[in-house]
């Protein structure tokens, strides 16, 4: 949304005479709900606080996130955690001052102590509001309360939050009305009636919101610009927060190009404090985010380790074993079963399925309170998230899909029952979690390979938030792998071809390198089997130095047990050498990457065998669905390694298993079959299609793109790989040697802007 200067100016001068709209609420004596508080002190406490507050009639209507709905602040839409529901809330007393940080920790917030000396000294400088302020602090140890505290301390002033993600804000605004404070929203899903209350609030003279979450997007509208200039020239602005301020960064796992604006408020107010809050920093995404949000030295530092000893992180390979899913049964009723499990051991086998799982989710609802334990299952796609949801149900354990195929409420209605362990295991894509504070999370599973290991931190940071021992494990396969890094270069190209990317600095401020560097270090973490994976992991942030150089001693499989993940590892290469060299791969033997039945279920056979066929495919489908795009689909030669390898599979069991000479090149027609057989054509399909990734994108920066046709670029392909074929084949790794050299001399070129020489020969 965008105002005229005049329109703004106008609204000022016909609601000038201190419009109070939250401040003038009528008081009524009418019952308040308060949330539920747990802790002791929280009870202590209410009677002081009674007190303390006047009571509202005024109902807030938080904004209903829509998943689906297009977003035109820019804020990621991602899940929706929103309440729907109107609720009286009681309000603290507006012009109460508290004499210290404690004191509002106690009365407002129901604490008793401080989490942690940062926690206490972030604040605490905060208040005093001299300097601007960087807080790095591991999920779950209390980042919030370091601007919330002394927003609510500051009892005359507004503190501007920007926060990327609607689902995030909707959370927050959400638990900050249950306690009681004046906090609003103002988004692209904030209703005209509340957008209209909240400006009233943001231009009056006792500006009575304490709290004010925005997007980015909305903090660089031209409306907020003159809001932000009221504010400061009445001072009334107490600080301007960045939360996740990580996506700051390109080298984030989470850039948002958006935020690179911020600056410019800064710049514009350059008397305002200001705070900028991330779980994930490495020294890097701290400096770029000090030096681009154009903070005032000496900045104050607030970082502590990342290191969760309560955390256990293990790798499991799914290409080692053909019973992964079996693992993954065992491992969930391992953790969550005790009650479902035994209930279901109860069951007669002739119930049906339905009957079972209206049995559990009966006792589930009656159990309520008794074990919250859950865990979640990260899946790449839907059908992913339901087949495992489904395998697990199966299980005994009461399970649920998440995804963004179902509807806003369906979605809702699954994450409250699992925040209270009635549903016990989430299967879900990555967005689930995202500013959900649930504390009894005994497992995060990745099902498929993050992207990133900061991604992969703050993703597998979900677990274990009461400090109770967790599990964070990847099973990990060769193919996964594969396909993601082919669904990397596509978003890349994608994104290239769109010019979306910005300029910063005098450069593509979007690095393919930096993308592609934290995928490969994602890969290193699972296929290492020496470095502690704490270790690993902690290498990517500032403040964790100890850990890094001594290892976490026993809260990693490689730590507890060597020898054993060596053992694992090496199977697992065996394995991938012998799927490698030897194109006689078969699908049961070693390629348990696929769904597989449970002996005793043997109608279900087909269906899982069919779905372990058309699943690889499936998976591309997918994620070309999800990046909808006005560009045309790849042409039919630019294929992912898995769908290759999966066509290949299919046609095998279909017994049409002829060898096609499609793409071969003419000279090699005549070659003898000893030496074509020796490279499969899979192998050699997979290499070219990797050649012709990396030569769009090179073409794209040398900006050459013009100059060649997609059908150019295949014939080039096709004649350099076939060079390398015909010198290189019978001598396997000689042909990838030679072939990875090719890909790095046009990697070279890209860097240094210069069209490489042999694509250049076949310029017309
Ligand atoms: N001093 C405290 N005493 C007790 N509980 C606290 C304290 N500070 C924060 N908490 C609680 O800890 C939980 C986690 O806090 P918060 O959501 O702020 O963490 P975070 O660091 O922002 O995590 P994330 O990065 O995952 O968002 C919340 O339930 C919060 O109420």
């Amino acid at each position: 949304m965008s105002f005229s200067k005049t329109k703004i100016t106008d609204f000022f001068q016909k609601t000038n005479g201190g419009l109070n709209g939250l401040a003038k609420r009528p008081n009524n004596s009418s019952d308040f709900s308060f949330h539920k508080k747990s802790s002791q002190s929280m009870n202590k406490n209410k009677a002081k606080r009674k007190k303390l507050e006047f009571t509202s009639s005024t109902s807030y209507q938080l904004s209903i996130v829509d998943f689906d709905s297009n977003d035109n602040d820019g804020a990621t839409n991602e899940i929706d955690s929103s309440i729907s529901e109107s609720y009286p809330i009681k309000m603290i007393n507006p012009s109460k001052s508290y004499s210290n940080a404690k004191e509002v920790l106690e009365i407002v917030f129901g604490h008793r102590s401080f989490r942690n000396t940062s926690q206490e000294s972030a604040i605490k400088k905060a208040i005093e509001g001299k300097s601007d302020i960087f807080v790095s602090m591991p999920t779950g140890a209390g980042k919030s309360l370091c601007f919330q505290l002394p927003a609510v301390f500051d009892n005359t002033k507004i503190t501007m939050v920007i926060s990327p993600l609607l689902a995030l804000i909707s959370n927050q605004v959400s638990n900050l009305r249950k306690l009681g404070i004046a906090c609003e929203s103002f988004n692209s899903q904030t209703s005209d009636a509340e957008k209209q209350r909240i400006k009233k609030d943001l231009i009056s003279a006792n500006v009575s919101i304490r709290l004010l979450y925005i997007t980015p997007e909305m903090a660089a509208s031209t409306f907020f610009n003159e809001v932000m200039n009221h504010l400061v020239r009445t001072n009334q602005l107490a600080r301007f927060v960045v939360d996740e301020a990580h996506c700051v960064s390109q080298w984030g796992h989470d850039f948002r190009p958006s935020y690179l604006k911020l600056g410019v408020l800064k710049s514009n107010h350059p008397s305002v404090p200001w705070m900028a809050l991330t779980a994930t920093a490495s020294s890097k995404v701290m400096n770029d985010i000090i030096t681009i949000l154009k903070f005032r030295q000496p900045v104050d530092k607030y970082i502590m380790s990342n290191f969760r000893s309560n955390l256990h992180y293990d790798v499991h390979y799914k290409d080692s074993t053909n019973k992964t899913l079996e693992d993954l049964k065992n491992f969930v009723i391992k953790e969550l079963g005790s009650n479902d499990q035994n209930l279901f051991n109860k069951m007669s086998t002739t119930e049906s399925i339905f009957d079972k799982a209206a049995k559990l989710s009966k006792a589930a609802n009656n159990n309520e309170n008794k074990d919250e334990n859950v865990g979640i299952i990260y899946c790449r796609t839907r059908e992913q998230c339901e087949e495992i949801a489904n395998f697990i149900s199966r299980a005994g354990i009461k399970a649920h899909a998440y995804h963004a195929g179902l509807t806003a409420n369906k979605r809702r209605e699954c994450q409250e029952k699992w925040m209270k362990g009635v549903i016990k295991c989430i299967a879900a894509t990555i967005s689930f979690g995202m500013g959900v504070d649930k504390a009894q999370v005994r497992f995060v599973i990745h099902w498929n390979l993050p992207q990133s290991l900061t991604g992969y931190y703050q993703e597998s940071g979900r677990a274990g938030r009461d400090g109770l021992p967790s599990i964070c494990r990847i099973y990990y396969s060769t193919d996964d792998r594969d396909a993601i890094a082919y669904l990397i270069r596509q978003d890349i190209e994608k994104r290239k071809t769109f010019k979306s990317s910005v300029k910063h600095g005098g450069k593509d401020s979007y690095d393919y390198e930096i993308t592609m560097k934290n995928f490969e270090k994602m890969i290193g973490y699972c296929e290492n089997f020496q470095k502690c994976r704490h270790s690993f992991i902690l290498s990517e942030f500032v403040g964790d130095e100890n850990i890094v150089n001594r290892g976490c001693g026993s809260c990693c499989d490689i730590c507890c047990d060597p020898r054993t993940v060596q053992k694992r590892f090496e199977k697992f290469q065996a394995i991938r050498m012998k799927n490698l060299f030897n194109s006689q791969r078969t699908n049961n033997e070693d390629d348990d990457s696929f769904f597989l039945p449970k002996l005793d279920e043997t109608k279900d056979q087909d269906e899982f065998r069919k779905k372990k066929e058309n699943r690889a495919i499936d998976t591309v489908k997918e994620e070309f669905k999800k990046r909808k795009t006005t560009i045309p689909p790849p042409k039919s030669t630019f294929k992912s390694a898995s769908t290759i390898v999966l066509e290949t599979a299919i046609k095998k069991s279909s017994g049409k298993n002829e060898k096609s000479d499609r793409n071969q090149h003419p000279s090699e027609k005549n070659q003898n079959t000893t030496k074509k057989d020796s490279i499969d054509d899979a192998t050699r399909q997979m290499f070219r299609d990797k050649m012709i990734a990396e030569i769009k994108i090179h073409l794209h920066h040398v900006n050459n793109s013009n100059n060649f046709t997609d059908s150019t670029i295949e014939q080039m392909v096709l004649q350099e790989e076939s060079k390398v074929f015909s010198s290189k084949s019978p001598n396997r790794m000689l042909y990838r040697a030679s072939i990875a050299n090719l890909l790095k001399q046009i990697r070279d070129s890209t860097k240094s802007q210069q069209l490489n020489a042999t694509i250049k020969q076949y310029l017309k």
